[in-house]
């Protein structure tokens, strides 16, 4: 029987409430692994983001504890935790957050000069993701010269040069036209297969969802469900709730 691979990040019993209001997460445990690609899906106000939050050391959890590894996020201090999020995690947003005065690649390696340990990049990963994406030519350009897609990828090589153990995308589709948002998901896919990414996408995409290995379904802040790849007409369904897995 072969092992599985190890959980790179974990969250247990976690829990978060803002101000008065109802809870946005209850008790909230899922393990992440190596090599794997997780949606998270859920209707408005389930907690998705409030998860990403916490997984990535964002905000903290009023209970229970995430870990990184051997890290316990809540033990870290603000600037241990940035740092950490620095060395360790990428980030891919649905407006790609990129700096129009910098050029494509100036944006790939501006989080390489940030934080307390400022890094070169490694030049043979460098080429193989500007390759892998189909970058070379958005290298010398300003953001605004470029298409959705081109920014897309660029953002994706930007949160991937330092070698993140994890990544996290929010909506990393939605600018997307179809097309070319499944070849953002397909070079996603081959990221985390080829080189032990763990990666956790938000995303309230059926389709999208189905291209990962794994998809998470809040409900009221909890996960109501939690399934390996999934049609995307089945996910359609458990979302809108006619459907109880
Ligand atoms: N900063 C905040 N202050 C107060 N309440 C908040 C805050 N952030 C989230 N909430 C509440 O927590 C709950 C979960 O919100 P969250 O943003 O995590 O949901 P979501 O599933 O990401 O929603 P959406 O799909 O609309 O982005 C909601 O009831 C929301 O109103």
């Amino acid at each position: 029987m072969t092992s599985l691979p190890r959980a790179v990040l974990e969250a247990r019993h976690v829990h978060r409430t803002y101000g008065t209001g109802p809870a946005a997460l209850t008790d909230v445990s899922a393990e992440f692994r190596a090599g794997s690609l997780t949606a998270v899906m859920g209707p408005s106000g389930s907690g998705k983001s409030t998860l990403l939050h916490l997984l990535s050391g964002l905000d903290d959890a009023d209970h229970g504890e995430i870990r990184l590894g051997e890290t316990a996020l809540g033990d870290l201090d603000e600037d241990a935790r940035a740092e950490l999020r620095h060395q360790r995690m990428g980030f891919v947003f649905q407006g790609f957050n990129l700096l129009p005065g910098l050029t494509g690649l100036e944006n790939i390696r501006l989080p390489l000069r940030l934080g307390r340990r400022p890094a070169t990049a490694d030049p043979q990963w460098e080429t193989y993701l500007i390759d892998l994406l189909d970058i070379a030519d958005a290298l010398d350009r300003s953001p605004t010269q470029l298409s959705g897609g081109q920014q897309q990828r660029i953002a994706i090589a930007r949160a991937l040069l330092h070698r993140p153990d994890v990544v996290f995308a929010d909506e990393p589709t939605g600018s997307l036209d179809v097309a070319t948002g499944r070849n953002v998901l397909g070079l996603f896919s081959s990221l985390v297969r080829e080189h032990g990414i763990c990666m956790v996408m938000v995303t309230h995409d059926p389709v999208a969802a189905s291209m990962c290995d794994r998809v998470l379904v809040l409900r009221d802040g909890t996960i109501e469900h939690d399934l390996a790849t999934t049609a995307p007409e089945d996910l359609a369904r458990l979302l809108i709730g006619h459907v109880n897995a």
